[in-house]
């Protein structure tokens, strides 16, 4: 379909969505409607299939989650074309509907900013008339948790926390990549894995020029972990999502963009309460290391070794086509992770993390004077604040191992006197914040620090 009749499509809707148990295969209908045609979509999620069928009482259950990952899922297709009428399926309550529009407005805020669309910002579901049946309440709060796995330092740590709690998590991914698969190699724990395929046609669509730009994929792969811990009778999805992701890249026509907005603890408590009220779901969803700074995360995973040969938090990794082998040691994710490592390693190990050493490379001051609030504004990636990279700044410009190298060297000048006498009271080592976590996982997080 030429650009043209995309850029004059004026809805997008939900024509249908279903499962097959005998796979465990969901189908995700979308469509984007216009007066010049209609582009359909279809996302196939399969989700890992129990030994045993699951009860009714769990397809109820299982089928109400569904109806809201159709939904958020939806946002990959909405933005090829960015239609000012949002059209909801079926009836809903308030909450479902609160963090629906959250997804579409302030998970797509980046891509709104850097396309220039306002309006997406403003975007209202249009929502049939009607009440959805009450669901079945199902409290699953003393089974096993499902740990989200995203290959990274930060769900490595989660992992290991809920392991020495004797909290039995199981590991679980979307899409698990080489990088994934070595990291639960590594924890010697059984994983569970769901499979995700975007509908090819949204490719080249987007090879024709079509609107793009970055999705809240943490709200998908959230609700795809709940699906699995519903199908297989666990308990709640644990994330590792940490403090700083809910702070804003930067501020725009007076609204918040933030590039980690579904890993925000706003999204996680919208999705928190309309799993409680669509599928009835009392306690199902929370990120473990919420109060935590990345620094502070960083240096949690220094105690853990096992995973040094295996541990990839470069979202170059990720990417569906032409991934990197593992860090890039070239992005905004690389120079931050190194910089929040550094301090808690010996060089030869943090190096060897990465295969290369960052703060021995000249070209890499520019990136890290981003970070250090020097230049410009917190870049669009997963990085912890300027506040977190000064104080990791500050540790290494103390060791003797990390004095003289050169980029350290260079960014001790570079940081205003300002900046350091701002972070002589941090409190990015002290937990803080709002947060979800259940008190009987609370435990588990104070162990480990
Ligand atoms: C790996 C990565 O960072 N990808 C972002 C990148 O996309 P790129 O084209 O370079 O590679 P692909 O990820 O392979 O995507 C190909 C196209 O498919 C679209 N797409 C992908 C996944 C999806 O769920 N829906 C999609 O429509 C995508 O738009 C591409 O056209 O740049 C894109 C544009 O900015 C980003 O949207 C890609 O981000 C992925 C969705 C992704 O998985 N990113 C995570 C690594 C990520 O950014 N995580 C955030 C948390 C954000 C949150 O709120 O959840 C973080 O770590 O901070
Ligand atoms: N493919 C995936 N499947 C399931 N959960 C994922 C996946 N990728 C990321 N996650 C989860 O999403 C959340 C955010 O991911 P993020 O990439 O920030 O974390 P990470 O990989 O654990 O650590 P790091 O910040 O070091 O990369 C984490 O809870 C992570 O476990």
């Amino acid at each position: 379909m030429p650009n043209e009749q995309l850029r004059r499509m004026d809805a997008f809707t939900f024509p249908s969505y279903s499962i097959d148990f005998a796979t465990g295969e969901v189908l995700f209908d979308y469509a984007l409607t216009g007066p010049a045609g209609e582009q359909r979509f279809t996302e196939v999620i399969t989700l890992p299939l129990p030994a045993e069928p699951p009860s009714d009482e769990t397809v109820a259950t299982l089928n109400r989650v569904l109806e809201v990952l159709h939904l958020v899922a939806g946002v990959s297709y909405y933005k090829a074309a960015a239609p000012p009428r949002l059209v909801l399926p079926a009836p809903l309550g308030a909450a479902t509907v609160d963090y629906v529009t959250a997804v579409y407005t302030r998970g797509l805020a980046e891509y709104a900013y850097r396309n220039q669309l306002p309006h997406v910002l403003e975007l209202r579901p249009e929502v049939p008339a009607g009440t959805p049946e009450s669901p079945r309440v199902y409290d699953d709060s003393d089974r096993r948790p499902l740990s989200a796995v995203g290959g990274g330092k930060d769900s490595i740590v989660s992992l290991e926390a809920l392991r020495r709690a004797e909290l039995d998590p199981v590991p679980f991914s979307v899409n698990p990549n080489h990088v994934i698969v070595a990291v639960n190699e590594a924890s010697g724990l059984v994983p569970l894995a769901a499979r995700r395929r975007i509908d090819a046609v949204l490719f080249d669509l987007n090879a024709a020029g079509a609107l793009n730009g970055h999705i809240p994929v943490t709200a998908i792969n959230s609700l795809i972990a709940v699906a699995t811990a519903v199908l297989h009778g666990l308990g709640p999805v644990v994330m590792s999502n940490e403090r700083s992701a809910s702070d804003p890249n930067l501020v725009w026509n007076g609204h918040e963009i933030n590039h980690q907005w579904s890993k925000g603890v706003e999204a996680e408590g919208l999705l928190r309460a309309s799993l409680a009220e669509h599928a009835g779901l009392t306690d199902p969803y929370f990120s473990l290391l919420r109060s935590l700074s990345e620094l502070h995360i960083a240096r949690l995973f220094a105690e853990f070794t096992r995973y040094d040969d295996v541990v990839t938090s470069c979202n170059q990794a990720f990417k569906l086509r032409d991934a990197s082998e593992r860090w890039c040691r070239d992005c905004p994710k690389c120079r931050f992770v190194f910089l929040a490592m550094a301090p808690f390693m010996p060089r030869e190990r943090v190096t060897h993390i990465f295969g290369g050493d960052l703060l021995a490379d000249e070209s890499q001051i520019p990136g890290y004077r981003e970070l250090l609030g020097v230049d410009g504004h917190k870049p669009f990636e997963c990085v912890g604040e300027v506040e977190e990279s000064v104080v990791a700044l500050g540790l290494l410009a103390e060791q003797d191992q990390w004095r003289d190298a050169p980029v350290v060297e260079a960014l001790v000048d570079a940081v205003p006197e300002t900046a350091w006498s701002a972070v002589a009271t941090s409190d990015v080592f002290t937990p803080g914040g709002p947060n979800h976590i259940p008190p009987s996982y609370a435990k588990a997080l104070n162990h480990l620090m």
